[in-house]
């Protein structure tokens, strides 16, 4: 059996979608939660120096997306055809570049909070919408089973939600399969007992 070793912060972030898919894949994983204080003495010691990133006996992935459409393909939930699967990056890079637009690192607090403030009111509803159109009346985002696609809403939406509760006022579908995908048995079982952090 492979050795998997994750390594990110302790909180979701750019992780949750990989932690969703071992959970999901019932796969065993050492889930390496790094302190902020350590990270100056191990950003050296790691390729390109950002987290994220998956060891799998002893051989190094970086970038969050690329782990996580990995373990997707492995596991089953990549989307059934290349077509589908074309379908599912096309939303998961939506949803990514509206999460790589907030200013995390930023250190000014009043440059910080507004600019998360315009992104979630200017930029959020037109984004939502969106992916309201897209899913239509579907059961999942792409296809006629659950992607990595729906993991990454529900991963990313819940941010959203603890950065901005009314956005869950609109757009009723996208918040339906937030609840499907949260149904699932060893999802619900990963937001039991993971530990609880804030973003
Ligand atoms: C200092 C760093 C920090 O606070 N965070 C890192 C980035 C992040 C957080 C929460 N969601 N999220 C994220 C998720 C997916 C795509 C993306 F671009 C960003 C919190």
């Amino acid at each position: 059996m492979l050795n998997y070793k994750l390594t990110y912060f302790n909180m979701r972030g750019r992780g949750e979608i990989i932690r969703y898919l071992f959970a999901y894949s019932g796969i065993k994983y050492e889930d390496n939660r790094i302190e902020w204080a350590d990270w100056p003495n191990i950003k050296p010691t790691i390729p390109f120096g950002k987290v994220p990133i998956l060891e799998i006996d002893g051989v190094i992935i970086h970038q969050s997306l690329a782990i996580a459409r990995y373990l997707a393909k492995e596991n089953g939930v990549a989307g059934k055809t290349p077509l589908e699967q074309a379908l599912v990056d096309a939303i998961v890079d939506t949803i990514d570049d509206f999460m790589s637009m907030f200013p995390w690192a930023e250190k000014d607090h009043d440059v910080k909070k507004r600019a998360f403030n315009d992104l979630l009111t200017n930029v959020a509803p037109g984004l939502l919408q969106d992916l309201e159109n897209f899913l239509g009346n579907k059961n999942w985002l792409v296809g006629e089973s659950v992607t990595w696609a729906d993991f990454y809403w529900d991963v990313c939406s819940t941010t959203l939600l603890s950065l901005k509760s009314d956005l869950e006022d609109s757009n009723p579908k996208l918040w339906v399969l937030k609840r499907r995908v949260q149904a699932l048995p060893a999802v619900a079982a990963w937001i039991q007992q993971r530990p609880k952090t804030s973003l």
